[in-house]
């Protein structure tokens, strides 16, 4: 594991787009093509759009394939869907080929979305074992990551697999990337900026083990860096 922290958020964002850009050139001199997981929430919105600008030119993007690692149970046109959120600040932008746009199928229930996301997994990575290329994760303030949140069944689920799940906390079904699916990528990639997830962040990296208090505990990749600003990264003793 390996913590990036620095001053600013814009200095954290930067630093994410480099390592986003340094991927993508690994991915494709490779194997041709980068496939990459996103993040919902709010974090993300800015690197989105650092990577519209700003690297437009510097990614060979005809050849990146987008997939979500967590989909909140809404339709795809709602402004709490992660995936119009991307749509609205990097796909569109872009003008990335929809057929390179994996979104998560809300309109056909959480339960059928699940089982229908497995089904195009299974079909784009040939019958393979799901290896993502990178997968990004935000934190929540409760210590959640993709839709694993504190005290649901996903946590125990040793399965690389795709769940729908009904999320008392937020009172709405989500659709997620099991922990075992995301470890498997080839590199994962946490987004933390704001004194509001200082907390977590402590919890996460310097707390004991306790997944069902810290769910985000549960991701340990081949390479696992995190990035976060000063003020995320406040409460930990170790940086
Ligand atoms: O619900 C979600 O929250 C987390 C954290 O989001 P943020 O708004 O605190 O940045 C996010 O990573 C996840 O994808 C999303 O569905």
């Amino acid at each position: 594991m390996k913590l990036n922290v620095f001053e600013k958020d814009t200095e954290v964002l930067a630093a994410l787009a480099d390592y986003f850009a340094a991927c993508a050139k690994e991915a494709i001199d490779a194997r041709d093509r980068f496939i990459v997981a996103l993040s919902g929430g709010s974090s993300p919105k800015k690197l989105h759009e650092l990577l519209a600008s700003e690297y437009r030119d510097k990614i060979d993007w005809d050849k990146v394939y987008f997939f979500f690692g967590d989909e909140r149970d809404v339709p795809l046109t709602d402004a709490q869907s992660n995936y119009l959120m991307a749509k609205q600040t990097l796909f569109d932008p872009l003008g990335i080929d929809p057929s390179h746009v994996y979104a998560v199928q809300t309109p056909l229930g959480a339960e059928e979305a699940a089982k229908d996301y497995t089904r195009h997994l299974i079909h784009f990575f040939d019958g393979h074992n799901a290896c993502f290329d990178l997968v990004i994760l935000g934190l929540g303030d409760n210590s959640h990551t993709a839709s694993l949140f504190p005290h649901t069944s996903v946590l125990t689920d040793e399965s690389a697999s795709i769940q729908a799940l009904y999320i008392d906390e937020v009172k709405m079904n989500r659709i997620t990337f099991t922990a075992p699916l995301i470890n498997n990528a080839h590199h994962i990639a946490f987004l933390v900026y704001g004194a509001g997830k200082a907390e977590a962040v402590k919890h996460i990296l310097e707390d004991n083990k306790n997944i069902q208090e810290y769910p985000a505990q549960l991701i340990k990749g081949k390479d696992l860096q995190w990035f976060l600003d000063e003020p995320a990264a406040a409460k930990l003793e170790k940086k």
